[in-house]
């Protein structure tokens, strides 16, 4: 099957688009793999979906998978590229659209300086939710603030590891380190994403605090490793500085691949989510 694809980053953090407006596009997880790996396939962090929307006031469906093939709830750089994916294509004449992912619906936003800001609805912080299971945690008790730092053991690191966790649809543990340029991001981050209270796994947030409206941020992201930016985890890494009284929004996060800036104003407000998206390049490719 030949399909078509555009290649695109946010930020640094990559992404194969495909428009499965007309004809559908659906491949097994080793399918969609194969197409993400960077030696034997195309290579990207997340393929993105373009469908037509299955909710009535939705101008689409976009889909979205890891490169370890497995499908996901939200993607925030994600969103971005998609928007200038939409309009660049002629699939859309708005500038203003509501996408359904798999988990919510968010509403992107082409600006007239042509970023784009999306709102990504309202972080959830309810275990459940995320999902994290907080039994046993001391002093803790379930359905309780989960932004303010919960110990969590992770196997082989010589000391108990500090997260805060935090739902954008998708989930997050963000810790506080001093400098992001020397924390054990690869290390500590594959023993948090799969880390047993984390059932469906989990996104790890490394975030040093540069001053009250200015973090930098390394993400391991889950089913991808280490990104050069994550739109969700500068979401949630925002939400948990702003409730843990480190940061006033908005708040520009630093990430090694480009900057992003956030705002939320609390409680059940939208996080919003602003920042760059580039289309690099079309291509063909056989499945
Ligand atoms: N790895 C994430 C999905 C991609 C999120 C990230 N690329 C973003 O910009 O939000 C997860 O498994 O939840």
């Amino acid at each position: 099957m030949k399909l078509t694809f555009t290649k695109m980053h946010g930020a640094g953090n990559d992404f194969i688009v495909i428009d499965a407006t007309r004809t559908p596009v659906d491949l097994r997880p080793d399918q969609w793999q194969r197409l993400a790996d960077r030696r034997f396939g195309i290579g990207a962090d997340q393929i993105l979906v373009v469908q037509p929307p299955s909710t009535e006031g939705c101008d689409f469906r976009y889909r979205i998978f890891n490169n370890d093939g497995g499908e996901v709830e939200q993607c925030g750089n994600g969103a971005r590229a998609f928007v200038k994916f939409v309009t660049e294509k002629g699939l859309t004449d708005k500038t203003s659209l509501r996408v359904e992912t798999m988990k919510g619906i968010i509403a992107p936003r082409l600006e007239a300086d042509g970023s784009i800001t999306v709102d990504m609805g309202a972080p959830r912080l309810d275990p459940a939710e995320v999902p994290f299971d907080s039994a046993g945690l001391a002093g803790w008790a379930e359905g309780e603030d989960t932004t303010w730092p919960l110990p969590i053991k992770v196997a082989g690191a010589s000391k108990t590891v500090f997260v805060s966790v935090v739902s954008m649809g998708n989930p997050h543990a963000v810790q506080v380190v001093e400098n992001v340029d020397t924390a054990p991001v690869a290390e500590t981050g594959a023993l948090i994403e799969r880390h047993v209270r984390f059932p469906a796994r989990v996104n790890a947030g490394f975030m040093q605090v540069v001053d009250r409206h200015h973090i930098r941020l390394r993400v391991y992201e889950r089913g991808a490793g280490e990104t050069l930016a994550c739109g969700t985890g500068a979401c949630a890494a925002v939400v948990a500085g702003i409730r843990r009284g480190l940061l006033d929004s908005p708040v520009r996060v630093s990430a090694p691949g480009g900057e992003l800036s956030i705002a939320w104003d609390g409680g059940a407000q939208p996080v919003l989510l602003s920042g760059p998206a580039v289309t690099v390049f079309e291509g063909e490719v056989e499945i």
